[in-house]
């Protein structure tokens, strides 16, 4: 057994990038990706894709360098996907709804050699080049075409990108590309900057077998089977839309991209397209659930939806339920590729009251299969915690697509990757006694208002139990007296009648909760703050808590 050892047959570099050819061998003929009236296929794609990459290398991209992109879901957007890091380049994607400053300071950070952009976002990112330092090379600029915008003047693009577009670049390459395979499956593949939700954004690197493993696990957690149709609602520059644009591909499915969307051009595309496959944060689920019956359209069949990114209230899993979809529900972190934990549903839960289905439904579950460990534990002890469902802990993670690390930042690194093996998440919850897990805070989020730790997301979800509440989030106001007290923001939805005043919603809260977790202070909004994946920039709420200063000391 000793002389057992890898072999070079066995030893090839995992990577996801390979999913495409063998997609374009199996169902070259069917539909990759679909946007407006433009229908490519899978051989198209895959062409189109060494056609890149074989242009991005002889204008010297290569192995390591980082190549941005700042576009919705559009076609290019799924093809850099493939096409960028088949150069042996590192894809950077950046959310396009991030200021000039901050995607100034991205495109230092990253070293960003090139950068492709949608015509819509061109302005932003002149101004994000103008406040680079002088000393600073600026990366290249490719803008990319849409013929379905009226906007995107082909004269204006192609001065911009200095005579060089997207499209151009995909003329010029070679379809016979031999791509610029990692050398070991370690090698960085994407570096993409998180939400920003608790501070500024961090720059995560995955490598090749990490996003390979990632995108395997999530098929299979998923259950997506052969040719689904996808409809992408959730932002590929986020976390790679949770590994999916490799995963399609490998199971050959159909790409529906769009630019962007409220319910009623969702519910459009999902009967016109016969869609089975969509995911989205909490937020895109509320919009689906609580969208006029005029924007509503019959779906198709059963659609799948995957939830993740934010807390889904049970309330809001209750009611998209209802509508026809069924939702599955994970958590991951940017830190994670994609799902780490997923609510994996047992048949017999399918007997129990919706209401209690919605509840299980909402916690956030078990490790996925290619997860190796997770566990709950007590900071200061490093103690896993009791399995009580009430005990509070850090949710910690170990296994094979955990990032490699954050760019340029050791000491981050070291702070969430811990040499006891974990990976610290940031995110506090409670382990069940069925070993479910359920989050109740982040870590900077948990109100402690006369010494007991209330969790922001259980006020949350019994305040969208309220059936005039729209969207609500839940901080802590500075308290004399308490330290802190809970204090809700809350938008209503449209069209009620007679909205509750806030007096009316604090009441509503303590008929249904001990008093010391009920929000002392209701704040009435017609919307909340929020990050381009949909999370509410509790931060923000935060400060505006904080500015309204102590109420006058009071008793529970
Ligand atoms: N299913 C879920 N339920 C509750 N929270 C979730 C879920 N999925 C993800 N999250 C939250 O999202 C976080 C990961 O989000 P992301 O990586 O986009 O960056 P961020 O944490 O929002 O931003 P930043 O780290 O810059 O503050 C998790 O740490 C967790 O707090």
């Amino acid at each position: 057994m000793d002389r057992m050892k890898p072999n070079t047959a066995n030893s090839c570099p995992l990577t996801p990038l390979g999913f495409i050819e063998r997609t374009a061998t199996v169902y070259g003929d069917c539909p990759s990706v679909i946007y407006h009236r433009t229908v490519f296929t899978w051989s198209q794609t895959l062409r189109r894709c060494l056609r890149l990459a074989s242009s991005l290398s002889s204008l010297g991209i290569s192995r390591g360098d980082v190549v941005s992109v700042l576009a919705p879901n559009v076609p290019a957007m799924y093809e850099m996907h493939f096409g960028v890091p088949m150069s042996g380049a590192v894809l950077n994607t950046i959310n396009l709804r991030l200021d000039a400053r901050t995607i100034s300071v991205l495109l230092r950070h990253s070293g960003s050699k090139l950068i492709f952009v949608d015509p819509l976002s061109l302005p932003l990112l002149h101004d994000a080049l103008h406040l680079l330092p002088h000393s600073h090379q600026p990366p290249r600029v490719v803008p990319i075409e849409d013929p379905y915008e009226e906007n995107a003047n082909s004269s204006v693009l192609s001065a911009a990108g200095g005579g060089l577009t997207y499209e151009k670049l995909i003329e010029m390459g070679d379809p016979e590309f031999k791509w610029v395979r990692p050398k070991s499956d370690w090698d960085p593949m994407v570096l993409n900057y998180t939400s920003g939700t608790t501070s500024a954004p961090k720059g995560v690197v995955h490598c090749h077998r990490g996003l390979y493993i990632v995108t395997v696990d999530s098929l299979i957690d998923w259950s997506i089977p052969k040719r689904p149709v996808y409809l992408w609602t959730l932002p590929m520059f986020h976390a790679n839309g949770w590994s999916y644009p490799w995963g399609i591909a490998a199971a050959g499915g159909t790409n529906v991209c769009l630019r962007r969307f409220d319910a009623a051009t969702i519910y459009a595309a999902l009967a016109t397209h016969r869609v089975t496959h969509m995911c989205g944060a909490p937020v895109v689920l509320n919009m689906l659930a609580n969208a006029p019956d005029s924007t509503r359209k019959p779906l198709p069949g059963t659609v799948q939806i995957l939830t993740g990114g934010s807390p889904p209230p049970a309330a809001v899993l209750h009611r998209v339920e209802a509508l026809g979809f069924s939702v599955g529900h994970g958590y991951g972190l940017t830190e994670t590729g994609g799902m780490a934990l997923s609510c994996t549903w047992k048949a017999e839960w399918d007997r129990l009251p919706a209401a209690e289905r919605a509840r299980l439904k909402s916690r956030q579950g078990v490790r996925t299969l290619a997860m190796t460990d997770i566990d709950v534990i007590d900071r200061a002890t490093g103690q896993s915690v009791k399995r009580d469902g009430a005990t509070m802990g850090e949710i910690v993670l170990r296994g094979g697509y955990v990032m490699l690390g954050y760019l340029k930042d050791e000491d981050g690194t070291s702070r969430a990757v811990r040499p006891d093996g974990w990976f610290y998440t940031g995110d506090v919850g409670v382990m069940h006694a069925d070993g479910y897990v359920e989050i109740k805070d982040r870590s900077k989020d948990v109100i402690i208002s006369g010494g007991e730790n209330v969790s922001s997301v259980e006020v949350e979800s019994v305040l969208y139990g309220h059936p005039a509440v729209n969207e609500v989030a839940v901080v802590a106001r500075p308290d004399d007296y308490w330290g802190e007290t809970t204090c809700a923001f809350v938008s209503m939805k449209e069209g009620v009648a007679a909205p509750p005043t806030e007096a009316e919603v604090i009441a509503w809260c303590r008929e249904r909760m001990p008093h010391y977790m009920a929000p002392k202070t209701v704040v009435l909004k017609p919307e909340l703050p929020k990050t381009s994946t949909g999370k509410v920039q509790k931060y923000l709420l935060r400060e505006m808590a904080k500015a309204m200063g102590s109420p006058r000391p009071s008793r529970m």
